[in-house]
């Protein structure tokens, strides 16, 4: 079963929809972004996610000490990290017990072939969270392994997107949105209607 993360979750609704269809992790986006939450309205958030359900807090450009302080405020264990710069990065979140989702931009210059020992990889697109596509058959660009695939993902493209790609999970947020930051519940139905039958083909 191809592991789905819905991202960019700002209100109740949008949560438990999230949680009702199953999916496998959700995302607040704790970094500068229209789909920002602060510290304590992740933690609200947070608390309607069941256990089979991961809450990430999703972060870039801010510090190491800031990203635990936020993760802990709002009882998040997983991070997700756009810039994280070395293998001492990640044990300093490791350490303070948080398992790490490194994600790199597509044509950014980082190496997906690099491992800083994080417990799973993400390759988005150019620019996070923008809904832009990457070339997803570019053997270069696709990390080996255990890898989850994002960037401008859409009810349409995703079961074709994983199939070309052979991403182990996949993350969404504008694909699933009716307008900026707002997400649709048809949209997200559709996404994991999409992905599910993707998966039973
Ligand atoms: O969603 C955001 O606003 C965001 C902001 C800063 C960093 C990451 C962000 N989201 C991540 O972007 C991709 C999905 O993008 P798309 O909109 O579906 O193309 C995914 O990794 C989100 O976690």
């Amino acid at each position: 079963m191809t592991f789905i993360k819905m991202c960019g979750l700002r209100d109740e609704a949008t949560v438990d929809l999230a949680v009702d269809l199953g999916v496998d992790a959700v995302g607040f986006v704790l970094a500068d972004s229209p789909r920002r939450v602060s510290a304590a309205q992740a933690a609200k958030l947070r608390s309607r996610v069941t256990e089979r359900t991961v809450a990430v807090g999703v972060y870039v450009k801010m510090s190491l000490d800031d990203i635990v302080a936020t993760a802990r405020a709002a009882d998040l264990d997983h991070v997700q990290v756009h810039d994280l710069r070395s293998a001492d990065d990640v044990r300093l979140l490791h350490d303070a017990g948080l398992t790490v989702i490194r994600a790199v931009n597509n044509g950014a210059g980082a190496s997906v072939s690099e491992d800083l020992g994080a417990d799973l990889l993400l390759v988005d697109g150019a620019v996070a969270g923008a809904g832009v596509t990457w070339d997803w058959q570019d053997r270069s660009a696709v990390p080996r392994g255990r890898w989850i695939l994002a960037g401008g993902l859409t009810p349409e493209n995703v079961a074709r997107a994983v199939e070309t790609s052979g991403a182990w999970g996949v993350d969404v947020s504008s694909g699933i949105e009716s307008g900026r930051g707002i997400k649709s519940p048809e949209l997200m139905t559709a996404f994991a209607n999409a992905v599910r039958k993707a998966d039973v083909r």
